[in-house]
């Protein structure tokens, strides 16, 4: 690929560069494309060509350029001795194009309607090489679709479902990333189908193709969803769909040269001239989108499959435990003894889960293992907020502030009666004030209950009484402990056994 500024003869230019799965703009090569004197004011019409690997993507471009050098002239598709140049190209089984290459020189045609636009031609990476993510794939499809006028969607020999499925998976990727989604998102679409051997059925050409696709983009109602949604998906991207259907290039091409690309090169330039310059240059916008991580990544159908697959158990078995534990403590059971609700936590945890492992899924050992950690961890989660719900059933449980409210109250109206009595007066008065606060907190905590407003107030009291009545808990018990020392050191001293200091 030869630097723009040393552009002397006319060659490819890679504008997006693909770096170990990351896609990088080259914008002033893009601009210096586009700025060129003669096509400055122009409006561009972008061709670009997208599908998947070794299937003829950049040798039909320079078949393009050929035509576009000599639209003129009868015999544009050269001489047998002339080799073809242009975009790289050869034969081979392993990939030759990537990223996304523009061709440094802009075409100028004029319209049926006099009006002048600019053709730049765009070669792009071929979808599921071996070194390519399905990300990878999507991003490069995406891309071209969102910033060409005609998209040729180069397949082999017939439109299969796979085929519509990727397309929809990709432009459904380009519509992720653009913002304003209008109805239609992209311009023109064409499928073109290479080596196409049935034109005993439909004829060569675009009407025979345009018949073959109305055949096969029809949705029946008798169809099964999943094809009626690939199918109107598909109707809603683009603004225009056709299809091209070419011979081999090896029987029809040589004996029929007015055939192939001439005229799929004529269609494909007056199709969608009025995509302007600016949005050209939004790639490097788009790219941006691509390169962070907001997106969902597109995945294989394998993973994507298996994912599906495990959350489903996983949402199957949460549902089995929550309709089980429902039965043992749901909102309209009476309060159940921890101890019990743990045991029956557990059996029931064990039933789903068991109830997961059942189920079958796809992905292998280790890639259920991992739901199954995540299954396992919602269900502890969801067993911690039912014991909660449990405790709250309690009547004593909920008793509990009150009663520790009214005992601080006796308390300390027992202290201040006593300490006043014998003439400790700040004593006293101290007391007074802890009761006027404890029976203020009552009062509060009433009305909260009652009411359900200010909850936060009613949480601080709950939770301050919580550590007074844990705290004079724990005093109470180790007083317990110290007369049970006691007395058993006392008795083991009266046996005269042992002597203790
Ligand atoms: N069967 C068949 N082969 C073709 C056709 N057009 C080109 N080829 C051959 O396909 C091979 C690959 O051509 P390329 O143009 O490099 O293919 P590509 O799609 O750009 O490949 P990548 O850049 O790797 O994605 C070459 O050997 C061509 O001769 C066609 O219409 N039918
Ligand atoms: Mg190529």
């Amino acid at each position: 690929l030869q630097p723009v500024e040393e552009k002397k003869v006319a060659g490819p230019i890679q504008i997006v560069q693909a770096n170990e799965h990351n896609f990088e703009l080259n914008a002033t090569a893009l601009e210096e494309v586009l700025l060129q004197k003669h096509v400055k004011d122009l409006n561009v019409v972008v061709v670009s060509v997208a599908g998947a690997f070794r299937k003829g993507k950049s040798f039909l471009l320079d078949f393009m350029l050929r035509y576009m050098h000599n639209r003129d002239k009868d015999s544009w598709i050269g001489g047998n001795d002339e080799p073809l140049t242009g975009f790289t190209w050869r034969g081979g089984c392993e990939r030759e194009t990537t990223g996304i290459q523009v061709w440094s020189e802009v075409f100028v045609v004029e319209k049926p309607d006099g009006d002048k636009v600019a053709v730049l031609l765009v070669d792009t990476q071929g979808a599921f090489d071996s070194q390519s993510t399905i990300k990878d794939s999507a991003t490069v499809f995406a891309l071209s679709t969102m910033t060409s006028s005609v998209q040729v969607y180069n397949l082999s020999s017939n439109i299969q479902e796979d085929d519509l499925q990727h397309l929809q998976l990709f432009t459904e990727y380009g519509r992720l990333a653009m913002e304003e989604v209008s109805e239609k998102p992209f311009q023109s679409l064409m499928f073109l189908i290479r080596d196409w051997c049935f034109p005993y059925e439909f004829c060569y050409g675009m009407k025979g193709g345009n018949e073959f696709l109305d055949k096969r983009l029809q949705v029946k109602h008798n169809q099964h969803e999943e094809l009626q949604n690939v199918r109107n998906h598909i109707q809603h991207c683009f603004s225009n769909i056709n299809c091209f259907l070419l011979p081999h290039p090896g029987l029809k091409v040589a004996t029929n040269p007015k055939f192939d690309g001439r005229l799929m090169a004529k269609d494909v330039v007056g199709a969608g001239c009025t995509r302007s310059l600016l949005k050209t240059l939004q790639i490097g916008a788009y790219i941006k989108i691509y390169q962070g991580e907001e997106l969902p990544h597109p995945k294989t159908m394998l993973q994507a499959t298996a994912e599906a697959n495990n959350l489903t158990a996983v949402a199957g078995a949460k549902d089995l435990y929550s309709k089980k534990m429902e039965q043992v403590c749901g909102g309209d059971k009476p309060y159940v003894a921890p101890a019990d609700l743990k045991r029956c936590h557990e059996e029931i945890r064990d039933y789903s889960v068991s109830y997961f492992r059942s189920v079958k899924k796809m992905g292998g050992k280790e890639f259920c293992q991992r739901y199954q950690n995540q299954l396992e961890s919602e269900l502890e989660e969801t067993y911690t907020n039912l014991s909660k719900q449990n405790e709250g059933k309690n009547i004593f449980y909920a008793a509990r502030t009150p009663a520790t409210l009214f005992a601080l109250m006796f308390i300390t109206y027992v202290v201040s009666g006593v300490t006043g009595f014998i003439g400790l007066s700040t004593l006293a008065t101290l007391a007074n004030l802890v009761m006027g606060v404890a029976l203020l907190s009552l009062c509060a905590w009433g009305y909260v209950k009652y009411s359900g407003e200010f909850r936060e107030v009613g949480t601080i009291i709950d939770e301050v009484a919580e550590a007074l009545w844990v705290q004079v808990g724990r005093q109470c018990e180790r007083r317990e402990k110290s007369v049970c020392v006691s007395v058993c050191v006392h008795r083991l001293q009266s046996t005269g056994l042992v002597f203790i200091s």
